[in-house]
């Protein structure tokens, strides 16, 4: 897509969602005029002096809540340590932060991510599991499919003997607008390997999320 030829109502599906090298972004001033375009349309006055800072403010938001298009997440897991002194018991991450943004009518989910592996002679530094989760999240997204994406990744970069995610997370598109429900989650699990394979494994795993 050619930015001086940039239309907002021209963005195709393979634009922005091409995995590896993503599309180049609408320039900053044609996003500004969107916004502008969106806050005359909630039925406000885009050049009120409240609002009129905001096209700009949005614009660095949307770099903000989609980095994850500029980026490989799986590239965060580049350095393992194989040093690990036979250690082979389930590593967990409990609770990382989850920021991500439903692709059905762009509202926020918020929740909270769970990221596991079983060793098998090699470790990544634990910060990198949470670099990996807000990866996958800073795109449009269905939890579903953030929740794979995650675990594959793991799974194919450290070719570990277990993978496990688990995802709980609520939707603003529900709870601010169409069913209009708060106090909803929404908990998605992936299993790889030994997490699949062994119940015991499984449910140890489990009891170590809802608290050690
Ligand atoms: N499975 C799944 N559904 C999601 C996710 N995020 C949002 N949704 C749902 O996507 C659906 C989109 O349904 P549509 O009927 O096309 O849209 P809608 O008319 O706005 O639906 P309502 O939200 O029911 O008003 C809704 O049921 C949302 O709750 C997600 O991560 N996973
Ligand atoms: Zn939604």
């Amino acid at each position: 897509m050619n930015l001086t030829e940039f239309n907002a109502f021209d963005i195709s599906d393979s634009d922005i969602f091409e995995e590896s090298a993503p599309a180049p972004r609408p320039a900053q001033l044609e996003i500004e005029r969107a916004v502008r375009m969106l806050i005359a349309a909630a039925g406000d006055d885009p050049s009120r002096e409240g609002v009129r800072d905001t096209p700009s403010r949005v614009a660095k938001a949307y770099a903000e809540w989609f980095a994850g298009y500029r980026i490989d997440p799986k590239s965060f897991l580049g350095r393992v340590f194989e040093e690990t002194e036979g250690y082979e018991e389930t590593v967990l991450l409990r609770d990382i932060p989850l920021v991500s943004t439903c692709e059905h009518h762009m509202a926020p989910i918020t929740g909270k991510a769970h990221v596991a592996y079983r060793p098998n002679g090699r470790v990544v530094g634990i910060s990198k599991l949470s670099r990996l989760v807000d990866g996958y999240a800073r795109r449009l997204q269905l939890q579903e499919r953030l929740t794979n994406q995650i675990a594959h990744a793991l799974d194919d970069v450290l070719q570990p003997r277990g993978v496990a995610v688990v995802v709980e997370a609520t939707h603003g598109c529900m709870s601010t607008r169409g069913v209009n429900q708060h106090g909803i989650s929404m908990v998605t699990k992936c299993w790889i390997g030994e997490f699949k394979t062994d119940e015991s494994i499984r449910r140890d795993l489990l009891d170590s999320i809802r608290r050690c």
